[in-house]
């Protein structure tokens, strides 16, 4: 999570991602705008940015619904560039199961810190289920993360709470982060004479959806990533 660079609005990234047609876009759709689009098709990743408050705090909060056109390209820009990462598979589909778990491992990798959350779609289809809850349960204990099974159709309660939460941990570690990072300019500051007190403004947005692609946000998110890990090894 970062700050917006035109507002103290906290702003919170989450990659969604899974195999094709696990209801990607439908869930990320639903719990933007509480509707439920039935079909949607896309073949590019798309960006919704939307202000929202979540548990009493006003946050910009970027979703990049990922296309999953070509599977054996794994959304590794996506990845760098997310603050949580929402893995998707249904219930009624084994194999997407099997690729949410190579998904997991890809994102352990790369991102070993990163709150995520496994979310069995589709729990209306009870009759075509293919994967017992337990089965996505297991897989999320043996990867650290959150479970639960939804239907974005039913518009499942969990839906709402699953996201919020994960939400809410990202500002939490943004917080920590920045307390650390105040406690360390604090330190330097005393060291050479010279405190850190740059101003910022306070301007929060309303509360639309907006839909862009995200190439240019990627580019400068990873090098931004790059650049504080840099600075903080050197530390
Ligand atoms: N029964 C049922 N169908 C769902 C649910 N969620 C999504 N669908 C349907 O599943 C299909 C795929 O949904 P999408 O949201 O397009 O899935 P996606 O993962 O974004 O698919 P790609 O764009 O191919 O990656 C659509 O026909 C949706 O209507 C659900 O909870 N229950």
């Amino acid at each position: 999570m970062k700050t917006d660079d035109k507002s103290n609005t906290p702003k919170v990234r989450i990659a969604v991602i899974g195999k094709s047609n696990v209801g990607k876009s439908a869930l990320t759709v639903r719990y933007l705008t509480r509707r439920y689009i039935g079909e949607y098709r896309s073949n590019t990743d798309l960006l919704y940015r939307q202000t929202l408050t979540v548990n009493n705090s006003t946050l910009e909060v970027e979703i990049v619904d990922v296309c999953s056109c070509d599977l054996s390209l794994f959304p590794e820009e996506a990845i760098y560039w997310a603050d949580a990462c929402l893995v998707v598979y249904d219930i009624t589909s084994r194999d997407s199961l099997n690729h949410a778990v190579e998904l997991l491992q890809r994102v352990q990798q790369l991102r070993s810190q990163i709150p995520t959350v496994l979310l069995g779609n589709k729990c209306d289809l009870e009759h075509l289920r293919e994967v017992d809850e337990i089965d996505g349960r297991t897989v999320a204990v043996q990867h650290g993360c959150q479970f639960h099974e939804i239907s974005v159709a039913e518009n499942s309660p969990t839906i709402y709470s699953a996201v919020d939460m994960v939400l809410t941990d990202c500002r939490q570690l943004q917080s920590t982060q920045k307390s650390r990072k105040f406690s360390v300019s604090k330190m330097i500051g005393t060291l050479i004479g010279s405190a850190n007190t740059k101003g910022q403004q306070n301007t929060s947005q309303g509360g639309t959806v907006v839909v862009c692609h995200k190439s240019d946000l990627y580019k400068s998110r990873v090098l931004k990533r790059r650049q504080n890990f840099t600075a903080t090894a050197s530390l």
